[in-house]
């Protein structure tokens, strides 16, 4: 449902650019989570940027539920994001003012056709549950610890039913038992059929990964998910 290919980016850099991807192709079906990992400004979250259609690649082709994300037709590349993508990342906080429902209502008030309040309420309060948090609906988002504002930004991602879910740094700055139960909350997804694409640098969740890519260099290199399974001491995957 995912298919990445050809993505070259550059960031401009004085008078030259930067070459960041250099021809990175993926592949995520439904059902399946990808993790993407690297070394800290290898371009992992440059390539959920484009994948999510934040940002136009220099070169290569991004299809979503076999719709390209044509740069040329801006109006077609924020249909498919607001239909098909959620994005959670710690780059995107929580408006710390306002409750833990309004946070995950923001994505069902942008695009032409806004669902009734009725409505919206039913699809907060399906994501609440689904992220293990209904309890906090009314809570202020700052008075969330980090793991519930995880969880916090995960269901205002999947609030709109993605087929594909991006997440940047699922369990970053969480403890080992916190970051377990995110991958937990993150494979139950996928069961639904979910396609997960994530960047990450912890082990439990690449463990937790059908598949296993690591960006260096500007390319993506597969890494076989039974070394890393074998490495991190103890399955995680649902
Ligand atoms: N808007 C930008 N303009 C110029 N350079 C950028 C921009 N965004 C990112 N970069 C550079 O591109 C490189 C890749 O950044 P990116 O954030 O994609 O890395 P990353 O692998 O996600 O890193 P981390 O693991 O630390 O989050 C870095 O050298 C970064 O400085």
């Amino acid at each position: 449902m995912l298919r990445v290919r050809g993505v070259h980016h550059s960031y401009p850099d004085g008078t030259s650019s930067l070459a960041i991807l250099r021809g990175v192709d993926v592949d995520v079906a439904s059902g399946q989570a990808v993790a993407i990992t690297g070394r800290s400004g290898s371009g992992k979250s440059t390539l959920l940027h484009i994948v999510t259609g934040l940002l136009v690649p220099s070169e290569g082709n991004v299809e979503i539920c076999g719709v390209s994300l044509d740069p040329s037709h801006p109006a077609g590349v924020g249909l498919v994001r607001r239909t098909h993508v959620g994005l959670s990342s710690p780059r995107f906080g929580l408006h710390q003012h306002e409750t833990v429902a309004s946070n995950v209502e923001l994505p069902l008030l942008f695009g032409p056709h806004r669902s009734a309040k009725r409505d919206r309420a039913a699809a907060v309060k399906e994501a609440l549950g689904r992220a293990g948090i209904a309890a906090l609906a009314s809570r202020r988002a700052r008075e969330l610890s980090t793991g519930q504002a995880q969880r916090v930004a995960l269901a205002r991602a999947i609030v709109k039913r993605p087929a594909l879910l991006v997440v940047d740094e699922p369990t970053a700055a969480l403890d080992e038992e916190t970051s377990a139960e995110m991958v937990a909350l993150l494979r139950a997804l996928t069961s639904d059929g979910m396609a997960i694409l994530t960047a990450t640098h912890d082990p439990q969740v690449s463990a937790a990964c059908d598949k296993v890519a690591h960006l260096a260099d500007g390319v993506l290199n597969r890494m076989p998910v039974s070394e890393l399974r074998s490495e991190n001491h103890r399955s995680l995957s649902g």
